[in-house]
């Protein structure tokens, strides 16, 4: 079995020796450390200065569709997999067994320095839970997540549950397909790999979780938007996310210039760069982040298993942007309204307004967000007490929507008065709710024997959560009742 740093000088060797890429002090300035509290990161072995290429990954060293799809063909009738699953397949074919090598002849080196596990993952715990398989700390601390966090944990279940099935279907068809598995127990796999055989699904799960927590966007298609834009690119991986501003700066292939006459589009799926940002030099040693992009917490809690971890102090000051979802409340007082309810959500769906409430605490003063005061001025456009579809409703909703085309500033000031109540409804049981949620963490219950070494890394994760919601509910009742106009 080897350590971290073989694998780390094995993938260096393969990216020189097959890949040609200089791993040399002028080509390479990172290397891969421990990072505590982040698992491993990238950290500058020597002081660089901003603009500097710190290192360029080959394209034939990535795995992406254009690097597998000779692989896994389209079916006959041109449909095939996406991205996810295409990668997450080779990555199943290709699963290292236990802490041993992947015996991939194409990737195994760059496939050996990936996570062997994701047990922290919520991910984890709620497909074992979908599977009736989870552990009591497993199914506590799916308790013990925001509502809003569970319910992005929900979603983020049903794409990996379909990718599974999707996947699974594709690789039953060809036999072939399995058979250039690398792995020992590859009969099993022909056997099972099948329709409604979940075998394989927590294997699944770890190709999964390499790709979604580790792929960034490559530009591989005409189409920016190309939902097959995606790779996993070796050294790159190792970097950890950081809120601020990113150290690393990827330069795709679209920026780079293509031979004259070239008939591929422009600068598609070329060697990648990653260049040090303009803003700041980086000393030796110190870790060089990647900003994974603008997610708040309850999203980097789900794909990634991580939040960022801060101080209640720093939400006060506006130095970080904290959020709440609303979402859970504000469907509550739609549902609650019977008939009139169910017209309102017609409305707000068709104008584009049903969901995504939120609250924020920046930018100063911490508000509602303009699509859940939006939604409010309806609810209370009709008062709170009538459930029937009022007789007047072509003239309610013609009154709401002249606020909503800017031709009114408001529906009424009761009705102004009116939604600022429920805001502050709202952030009064956020708070509680707050409360009983940090206590659940606290009191997460178990029947193991031997604790997860990740537990209280992960019950503070969640704490901070909780703190987030109560922190910004907080503010944002402070400016209703300071009478704030948002
Ligand atoms: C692209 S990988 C980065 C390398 C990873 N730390 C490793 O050990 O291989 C992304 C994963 O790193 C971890 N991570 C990244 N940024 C983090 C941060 N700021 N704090 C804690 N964990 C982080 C999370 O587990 C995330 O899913």
């Amino acid at each position: 079995m080897l350590d971290d740093n073989s694998r780390w000088k094995n993938l260096l060797h393969w990216l020189r020796d097959k890949h040609g890429m200089d791993i040399g002090p002028g080509g390479l300035r990172v290397e891969c450390r421990e990072a505590p509290g982040a698992g491993k990161g990238l950290f500058a072995i020597q002081p660089c200065k901003p603009s500097e290429t710190l290192f360029t990954i080959p394209a034939k060293a990535m795995i992406n569709v254009k690097t597998l799809s000779q692989l896994y063909p389209a079916r006959k009738d041109g449909s095939t997999l996406s991205a996810t699953q295409m990668i997450s397949l080779h990555l199943l074919l290709h699963k290292p067994h236990g802490n041993e090598e992947s015996l991939d002849r194409t990737f195994g080196p760059y496939i050996s320095t990936m996570p062997r596990d994701f047990e922290s993952h919520p991910l984890t715990w709620s497909v074992r839970k979908h599977l009736k398989r989870c552990s009591l700390v497993e199914d506590s601390l799916l308790d013990a997540l925001p509502p809003s966090a569970l319910a992005a944990l929900h979603r983020l279940t049903s794409r990996y549950v379909e990718d599974w099935k999707n996947t699974r279907a594709y690789a039953s068809e060809r036999l072939g397909i399995i058979s250039t598995s690398s792995r020992d127990d590859i009969q099993d796999i022909k056997q099972n790999l099948c329709p409604d055989n979940d075998t394989f699904i927590e294997d699944y799960l770890w190709a999964w979780l390499n790709v979604n927590t580790r792929c960034i966007y490559y530009r591989l298609d005409s189409s920016p938007s190309s939902t097959i834009n995606l790779t996993l690119c070796p050294v790159l991986d190792f970097a950890n996310h950081t809120p601020k501003q990113t150290n690393i700066v990827p330069s795709l292939p679209s920026n780079q210039p293509t031979a004259p006459g070239s008939r591929k589009p422009f600068g598609v799926g070329g060697d990648y760069i990653f260049t040090l940002s303009k803003e700041t030099p980086v000393k030796q040693d110190q870790e060089i982040f990647l900003r994974y992009g603008g997610h708040c917490n309850r999203a980097l809690v789900v794909e990634y298993g991580f939040v960022n971890l801060f101080s209640e102090d720093t939400i006060a000051k506006g130095d970080v942007d904290a959020e709440i979802d609303v979402e859970d409340l504000v469907e509550k007082l739609f549902e609650s309204r019977g008939a009139c309810g169910e017209w309102m959500k017609g409305i707000l769906d068709y104008e584009g307004y049903w969901g995504d409430w939120t609250m924020h605490s920046t930018l100063q003063p911490a508000h509602p967000s303009y699509r859940l005061i939006t939604s409010l001025r309806l609810y209370h456009s009709v008062e709170e007490s009538i459930l029937e579809i009022p007789e007047n409703s072509e003239e309610i909703f013609e009154a709401w929507k002249s606020v909503v085309a800017g031709v009114d500033e408001i529906v009424s000031e009761q009705n102004e008065q009116a939604w600022r109540r429920t805001v502050l409804d709202m952030c009064k049981e956020l708070m509680q709710r707050a409360e009983s949620g940090m206590n659940k963490v606290e009191n997460v219950s178990y029947s193991e024997i031997t604790l997860p070494d990740w537990l209280e890394w992960m019950k503070g994760n969640i704490a901070c959560l909780w703190q987030e919601e109560r922190e910004v509910a907080r503010l944002v009742s402070e400016s209703i009742n300071t009478g704030v106009d948002f």
